[in-house]
């Protein structure tokens, strides 16, 4: 018999509020995955924190008696205004208690080698904390539990989440309206009162402070409880003693081993799929070409310390990609809707021509890929506002909830790169990193090449207002394009690491593991 698969399976049917840190701990991907699809889920996720993430939303909000999570929820539900029939999340406000004297000090310089960019995009996109639209009786603001809501017939209900989507059966509309809560608060998630809220008071994020401070946004969620909180208090205290031994161990000096799977922290704070960075690189030799020295960057040392305190048409042309393949689109009772990330990051398989590295690189006919295909790949993408990086909210929350304390500037130019044309070939010299890859394209374009798990290159464009995570252990390489040049924002947890590791590194534990958890287990699951 197989014990790891028996022992998964009485822990999925615990009820939530007996699940312990250790079970959860236990769980792998796949079992996750299973429990998701016998529960109706057509497309949980590939990426486990998520994956157990969602089947943690799920009990939540099924699991009958008083201490469930749609009990939590209905005593915060708030009406929603205007149409009725679908609900799409806002920007959540900017927190009003930042205060101006607590900029970051971004260098503003442009250089001498800024060329045009892109129009802005004035709209935000839903691009860090997921899109979501609900359809059906789903969002009726009809009055929490009344007799004629119980006997409601049940209905079925689509999520759109961060480009996916999910479908739930025999859902009652009191459920569905907890989740249309749950999404247009994505950052008060009620089930387990871990989460900063965005109107709270931004706080330092440096690593002694996520230390000193592991109860970080509890108060503004629990004040929003009250006494039906008491089923799920022995859940919550479990889980919040999980995540706070994660975190200490995220920040801690400590290596973490290989092969351990994505943190609690980023299991219950991020929103994005997501892997891991493990930290491995202290101890590995630099065997690579190390592209990367911190004097040619336009480091900007304040922002190493705390940067949390405050914190086209011709585009088009020149993919010859007009936003409307349907690789791209998703769809909402027939209706299509855009995922906003498109209008800054384009992805597409390349040819194999050994012309100019900076040209696009179509195949003949184009075959582009999805950002939803390319998160598969642990590759995650965000649209914000790159006009106003230094004060934008949503920056603000996916370094909170992704841990990246670290921030910089790398411009590539001649004028502004020493060493411009060596840098150059580095960059686009095949390489993975111990750590995450995070770019954030404040000006410019440029392409990052991964490899998908066929070995092919796709190429992804990332222009002005996109960023981009490459998951630890990816084989990737960069080139700017035929504009030659881009401002990027480098992000990191804790103290950079940037070198790179040029392949082949197979033997790295960063590589293994991406390879295990992006590579074999997607083969596994569709054999
Ligand atoms: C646009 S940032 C420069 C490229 C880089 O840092 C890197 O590591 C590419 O793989
Ligand atoms: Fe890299
Ligand atoms: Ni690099």
């Amino acid at each position: 018999m197989d014990v790891g698969v028996s022992s998964a399976k009485s822990i999925l049917e615990k009820p939530l509020k007996l699940l312990t840190e250790e079970d959860i701990s236990q769980l792998t991907r796949e079992d996750c995955r299973k429990f998701l699809k016998e529960k109706g889920m057509r497309r949980p996720s590939w990426n486990k924190s998520q994956a157990i993430q969602q089947v943690l939303s799920l009990k939540a909000l099924f699991e009958p008696g008083d201490d469930s999570g749609a009990g939590i929820l209905r005593k915060i539900l708030v009406s929603h205004p205007g149409n009725p029939s679908r609900v799409t999340t806002t920007p959540i406000e900017p927190s009003n208690e930042v205060g101006a004297g607590g900029r970051i000090p971004f260098q503003e310089d442009e250089g001498p080698c800024h060329r045009r960019d892109s129009p802005r995009s004035a709209e935000f996109s839903g691009g860090s904390s997921g899109q979501f639209v609900a359809e059906k009786d789903s969002c009726k603001t009809v009055s929490p539990r009344s007799p004629a809501e119980t006997s409601a017939p049940v209905g079925q209900m689509t999520i759109f989440y961060s480009g996916k989507v999910n479908v739930y059966d025999n859902v009652p509309p009191e459920k569905a309206r907890s989740i249309m809560h749950f999404a247009a608060n994505p950052i008060d998630l009620p089930e387990t009162g871990i989460f900063p809220s965005s109107r709270m008071v931004s706080k330092p994020m440096t690593k002694e402070k996520m230390v000193e401070h592991p109860h970080y946004g509890l108060e503004k969620a629990n004040a929003s409880r009250d006494s039906d909180v008491e089923g799920q208090a022995n859940r919550k205290v479990s889980l919040q003693r999980y995540l706070e031994k994660r975190k200490d161990r995220r920040f801690s000096k400590t290596k973490k081993a290989p092969g351990v799977a994505s943190s609690g922290l980023e299991m219950f704070l991020n929103r994005q799929p997501r892997m891991n960075a493990a930290a491995y690189s202290q101890n590995l030799s630099l065997t690579g070409d190390p592209h990367e020295s911190s004097e040619n960057q336009t480091k900007s040392p304040n922002l190493s310390v705390d940067l949390n305190s405050d914190l086209n048409s011709e585009d088009e042309k020149e993919s010859g990609h007009n936003g409307e393949d349907d690789v791209n689109k998703n769809t909402v009772m027939g209706e299509s809707v855009k995922d906003a990330r498109e209008e800054v990051i384009e992805a597409w398989y390349m040819d194999d021509s050994e012309e100019d590295q900076r040209l696009p690189h179509h195949k003949d006919p184009k075959e582009f890929i999805s950002l939803d295909k390319l998160a598969e790949l642990g590759v995650l993408s965000w649209k914000l506002d790159a006009d106003n990086y230094e004060t934008d909210e949503e920056l603000k929350k996916i370094r909170e909830a992704r841990g990246y304390s670290y921030m910089d500037f790398c411009e590539v130019c001649p004028e502004k790169l020493p060493n411009y044309e060596t840098k150059v070939k580095s960059f686009f010299e095949e390489h993975l990193h111990t750590d995450e890859e995070i770019r954030y394209c404040v000006a410019g374009s440029g392409y990052f090449d991964v490899r998908d798990r066929n070995e092919a290159w796709i190429r992804v464009w990332v222009k002005k207002g996109a960023m981009i995570v490459l998951p630890a252990g990816i084989y990737h390489r960069f080139t700017v394009d035929s504009e030659n040049y881009i401002k990027a924002l480098r992000l990191f947890v804790g103290e950079p690491v940037w070198t790179p590791y040029n392949r082949p590194h197979d033997h790295l534990p960063a590589r293994k593991e991406y390879v295990d958890n992006f590579v074999n287990k997607a083969v596994d699951a569709s054999a």
